[in-house]
């Protein structure tokens, strides 16, 4: 079923003496949203850009459709990009602005009318065409920008943090918006965040980078779940991210005493991360715990309170609905699914 529209081999690019991309390879199927994820300066937007041929690989290929699309110029390619800055002509007003491609392209009249009417439907602004974009607020005025780019039928939408500039109460909105629009016009959207929570909400797929190469390709549960590393666990939630040794399979030795866990295949005796999520450390009596300590700090975070315990030599984050006041002692209590192994990354 996943049919295959963009594929990426071994591109890397530098700027100057600066490689921002090392060999990335990526599939992008057919109707699927994808995220490209990571801190600022890891390359996403390169990425994008090069999928979009507004910037060109050193190596490697751009294959859309099959096809090598290594040195096509942008407005040849079935796609259109939204930028964060939205770049609308102000002095046009929105029927102006959304039609302004298709009358380029020569499009009739009628025709133009038409869609432009269906995709201001589609971004809940119907009747207002006649308005001025300066009248219109943020969020209104990237839901023209996205009519726009979806005005002309690509088959790919490219967007960089089209999001950015919005409040967090209309970012959430607006999330769930451009969920609706991309299953219903089913394109295939590929999408630049540096927010996780953003990447887990939206995407079939994330893509996490680092430092110009991809770290981890997967569904949302995937990377949460089962990161492949440190770097990928704390970047994509909270984490308590702890020095351990495996001892042999299916027994890690950490906070100086002995786990069962689920993961196997280390060296004996390998040193490794652990990572423990803040939500499955479950606080019991202190006789009940495999680890204990003292509550340090305790914030409440709407859903849940955020403690910090220090035991064991070891500041722990601890997510819980139940709250413990400070200077308490508490057991605490981890199951061996909880517990993951990463191999250590090598610094390069
Ligand atoms: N045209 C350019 N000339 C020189 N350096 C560039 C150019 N474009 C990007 N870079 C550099 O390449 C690196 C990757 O940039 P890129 O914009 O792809 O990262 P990003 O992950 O999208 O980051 P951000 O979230 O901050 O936009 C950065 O160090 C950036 O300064």
């Amino acid at each position: 079923m996943h049919e295959e529209i963009i594929r990426l081999v071994n591109v890397s690019k530098s700027f100057d003496d600066q490689q921002v991309l090392q060999n990335i390879n990526l599939s992008i199927s057919r109707n699927e949203f994808v995220t490209l994820l990571g801190p600022s300066g890891c390359g996403k937007t390169t990425t994008l850009r090069i999928i979009g041929g507004f910037e060109v690989a050193d190596t490697g290929d751009v294959i859309f459709e099959g096809k090598k699309i290594n040195n096509l110029p942008p407005y040849k390619r079935n796609l259109n990009t939204v930028f964060q800055r939205y770049a609308l002509f102000t002095h046009m007003n929105v029927y102006e602005n959304i039609a302004f491609g298709l009358k380029i392209k020569k499009i009739n009249k009628t025709d133009i009318e038409r869609k432009v009417k269906e995709v201001l439907k589609l971004v809940n602004l119907s009747g207002y065409e006649n308005r001025d974009i300066d009248s219109l607020s943020g969020g209104q005025q990237q839901r023209i920008a996205i009519a726009r780019a979806l005005v002309n039928e690509p088959q790919v939408l490219l967007l960089d943090e089209p999001l950015g500039a919005l409040d967090l109460k209309l970012r959430k909105d607006m999330q769930l918006e451009l969920k609706r629009i991309q299953q219903s016009l089913g394109i295939t959207f590929i999408y630049v965040t540096h927010d996780q929570e953003e990447a887990l909400t939206m995407s079939d797929t994330i893509v996490v980078m680092k430092d110009g190469k991809i770290q981890q390709v997967g569904t949302p549960q995937d990377i949460y779940n089962e990161p492949v590393n440190a770097f990928v666990a704390d970047f994509i939630g909270e984490s308590n991210i702890i020095d351990g040794v495996m001892v042999r399979d299916y027994y890690v030795e950490f906070a100086g005493r002995g786990f069962e866990c689920v993961d196997k295949g280390f060296e004996t005796n390998e040193k490794v991360d652990v990572v423990i999520r803040p939500e499955d450390i479950k606080l019991v009596p202190v006789e009940e715990g495999m680890l204990e300590g003292v509550v340090e700090s305790v914030i409440f975070k709407g859903v849940h309170y955020e403690m910090i315990i220090y035991g064991n030599g070891i500041r722990w984050m601890v997510h819980s609905t139940m709250m413990e006041p400070a200077n308490t002692r508490v057991g605490m209590k981890i199951t061996p699914y909880d517990i993951h192994i990463m191999k250590k990354v090598t610094k390069e």
